[in-house]
């Protein structure tokens, strides 16, 4: 349904190309097509510029030119498939890859930021003072940024570096997957100024086209608000209906939530217990093992939020949403990090080597997150409350071994 004065439409920049950023790319962009009176109908996707050959594998392979690199933004242009991040799947002719940052996301109102989560500060700082200030963001990558100052949402850091309102979507969602339409669900937390959605503003807001945004986090005091500029009017609103329009597909269903918090930590920290799962399951211990270290991983995951997110964390989003539960059941079972922990101890490499070898550049970010969030825990003097996270981080560091898991993540008497 038009919006009654909205004159304008959204144009929709996708900030990755990697195995989930090319599937949000393609399932995007046939949304916008099905609802062309609130979205442009190019969507663009940024690429980190790469030379790639065509694997033998392609069906655009061809023997005489084999030696041959390509730029991947041009392949993407000119053959509609990433090749190498999503291979064998056809994108819709909107999507169009660019491999400069900033005018990839110039004049953009949505920002779907899905990188690995230890390129968003840099990518962030590029963009900055670059895009539209009243611009709306959602974070599809699972993360955490720790640094000095303590822990912020992987939404919070790109909300505070863009001064932008940014959403968070998250789910069992294995990318290829939906990039083959097989049915899965997923949970958006949407919960932007009350101005986004044309409702009355309440008496004693403030009257300017500026709002308040209180930033979910604790951990970080300073984090807390952020001046945001008002959607102007010309745009049609961005409800909860209309941002689900941009993402629900026949295959991807859509729940929409309030609890940013809540949908960024699940699909995070699930990273870490994927990676445990991916341990035991390595040693053989069948899937009662992997079933106890998912237990223990997802009261863990709840301890956190509730730790350092109290004000906005709510336990029903790990249990009852697709962010929760659902996805660490789903990268238990089939996830990268998962996958590679798994082969990590069947052949006695490090994970580190299995990611070079196996993943053809794709990244794990249950490692680094392990480190990370093993980092902040330290300075609160907690390691010893998330035995769980603690052993992975121990296990990758080489201090214990996987078969010490049960001993470690027993409750002290
Ligand atoms: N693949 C999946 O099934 C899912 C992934 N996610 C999350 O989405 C996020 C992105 O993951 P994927 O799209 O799967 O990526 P990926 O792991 O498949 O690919 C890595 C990406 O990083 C890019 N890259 C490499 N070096 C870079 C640099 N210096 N600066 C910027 N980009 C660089 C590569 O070009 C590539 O696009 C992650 O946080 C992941 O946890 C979430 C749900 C599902
Ligand atoms: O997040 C995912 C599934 O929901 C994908 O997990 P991996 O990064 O371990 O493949």
């Amino acid at each position: 349904m038009a919006t009654l004065g909205a004159q304008k439409k959204h144009k929709v920049t996708i900030v990755g190309s990697g195995n989930w950023g090319t599937t949000m790319s393609k399932l995007v962009a046939e949304n916008v097509k099905a609802h062309p009176d609130l979205f442009e109908e190019i969507v663009q996707m940024w690429v980190y510029e790469e030379e790639v050959p065509i694997p033998q594998s392609s069906k655009h392979y061809n023997p005489e030119t084999a030696n041959k690199t390509h730029k991947l933004s041009e392949l993407v242009n000119t053959i509609h498939e990433n090749i190498k991040y999503l291979p064998n799947i056809t994108l819709p002719s909107n999507v169009v890859a660019n491999p400069d940052v900033v005018d990839s996301c110039k004049n953009s109102t949505i920002l779907i930021f899905v990188l690995p989560h230890q390129f968003i500060p840099r990518v962030c700082d590029q963009l900055a003072d670059k895009i539209m200030p009243w611009a709306r963001a959602i974070c599809c990558t699972k993360g955490v940024d720790v640094g000095e100052k303590g822990i912020r949402l992987m939404s919070e850091a790109i909300g505070m570096r863009l001064n932008i309102y940014c959403g968070a979507l998250s789910g069992a969602n294995i990318a290829t997957e939906i990039a083959q339409e097989k049915y899965s669900e997923t949970t958006v937390a949407y919960d932007p100024p009350p101005m986004d959605s044309r409702a009355p503003t309440p008496k004693g807001s403030p009257a300017s086209s500026q709002v308040d945004l209180i930033s979910p986090s604790k951990a970080i005091p300073s984090a807390r608000s952020a001046r945001l500029k008002a959607l102007p009017s010309e745009y049609p609103p961005l409800s909860h209906e209309n941002v689900r329009k941009l993402f629900h597909r026949p295959y991807f269903h859509v729940r929409i939530v309030s609890d940013v918090a809540g949908v960024s930590l699940g699909g995070a920290l699930k990273n870490i217990v994927a990676l445990a799962a991916g341990f035991v399951d390595g040693l053989g211990w069948g899937d009662n093992a992997k079933a106890a270290v998912m237990r223990v991983g997802i009261l863990e995951m709840v301890a956190f939020g509730k730790a350092f997110f109290a004000d906005s964390v709510h336990t029903s989003t790990f249990t009852e949403e697709s962010c929760g539960v659902a996805d660490v059941v789903t990268s238990c079972m089939g996830g990268r990090n998962f996958r590679c922990a798994k082969m990590a101890i069947e052949r006695g490499e490090s994970i580190f080597e299995i990611e070079r070898k196996e993943l053809n550049g794709q990244k794990l970010q249950g490692t680094s997150t392990a480190y990370e969030v093993n980092s902040f825990l330290k300075t609160q003097g907690m390691e010893k409350d998330f035995p769980l996270f603690t052993a992975v981080y121990n296990i990758l560091e080489g201090n214990v071994k996987p078969e010490q898991i049960p001993d470690l993540i027993e409750p002290k008497q």
